[in-house]
């Protein structure tokens, strides 16, 4: 009798989550009510395709992404064009884009060198990105934590002088796919509730690639620690070509879809994101990895 009356209930929010698609009620006390997404699609999506996109499909895809509302775009990343081939148009894009108001176009830097390339370029704010394990540290940017450190506080020097904001990526923080289970000292086993008490939780975001279909209970679950920003990409494209077996991040169109159920609002509108999936996933001729289309 208990069970069936629980399953009833789940039931009935089931429905009413269905039902409250642009709803503007949180359901769940203690969720936030705005949450920031970060697409990645464009950079972290496109990085890993086998064949060059052309720099006019990246432009393209960019603007749309732009209309559909999102706040924050990670166009592309000032890497070495030997490591990533694909983001070797990396300036082209940049400048070639129509910039919307009121949005962020930003850029993943490893070092000086493309931290200076991406301002020039026009990037309104840069990525650092590091590992909590020596050995992803090692295949992605080809040194140690220690030295990455150093690279980013030379980088974070010259951020400071021209007032770029600058993001930092940890990766590998579940888990590292050349190290397995990586050491709860690195990064905490309950990362978000350890990293909360040196960073304010409004500076934590997450960043999910969904290998083993967990990204949306990992993003609910750090919603409820207070978190209010979430990475994805759309269409769930990419995947790192330094993350053996990684799949694409966790799909933008998922995550607007979960928001709007729980009443938690984004600005996205999710049509003009899926036409924005749909134009990318048909110009690399993939079936899209989202569940909303
Ligand atoms: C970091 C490096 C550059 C070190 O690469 P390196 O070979 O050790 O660099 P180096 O300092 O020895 O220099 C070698 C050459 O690279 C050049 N170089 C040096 N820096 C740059 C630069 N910024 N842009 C362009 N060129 C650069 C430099 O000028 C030199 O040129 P050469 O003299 O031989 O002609 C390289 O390892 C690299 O580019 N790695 C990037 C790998 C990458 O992009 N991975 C994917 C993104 S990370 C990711 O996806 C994870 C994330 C962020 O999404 C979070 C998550 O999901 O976990």
């Amino acid at each position: 009798m208990a069970a069936l009356c629980r399953r009833q209930v789940l039931l009935r929010l089931t429905t009413t989550l269905k039902e409250r698609k642009y709803s503007t009620n949180a359901v769940f006390a203690g969720l936030p009510s705005f949450v920031k997404i970060v697409e990645v699609g464009p950079r972290d999506g496109l990085q890993n395709e086998k064949s060059i996109v052309p720099t006019e499909t990246k432009i393209e895809f960019v603007n749309k992404l732009s209309e559909a509302g999102l706040p924050v775009i990670e166009v592309t990343s000032f890497v070495s064009p030997k490591w990533v081939p694909q983001m070797a148009d990396h300036t082209e894009v940049l400048k070639g884009i129509k910039r919307k108001s009121g949005v962020s176009y930003a850029a993943l830097t490893p070092n000086l060198k493309g931290f200076k390339a991406a301002v020039e370029a026009g990037a309104n704010e840069v990525a650092i990105f590091g590992a909590a394990s020596e050995s992803f540290s090692k295949k992605n940017i080809n040194c140690d934590i220690d030295e990455s450190l150093k690279r980013f506080e030379e980088v974070m020097i010259a951020a400071n002088e021209t007032k770029t904001p600058v993001r930092g990526y940890v990766s590998c923080v579940l888990g590292c796919p050349y190290e397995g289970q990586v050491n709860p000292d690195k990064v905490a086993e309950k990362v978000i509730e350890r990293v909360k008490h040196d960073i304010p939780v409004e500076k934590i975001a997450v960043h999910c690639h969904d290998t083993y279909g967990q990204a949306l209970a990992n993003i609910l679950a750090a919603l409820q620690m207070g978190v209010s920003v979430v990475d994805s990409s759309v269409s769930g494209l990419g995947g790192c070509p330094y993350a053996k077996g990684a799949s694409g991040n966790v799909s933008t169109e998922d995550v607007v879809y979960l928001m709007n159920g729980l009443g938690i609002k984004t600005g996205v509108n999710i049509q003009k994101l899926i036409e924005a999936g749909q134009f990318i996933s048909t110009a690399i001729g993939k079936q899209t990895q989202s569940k909303i289309n």
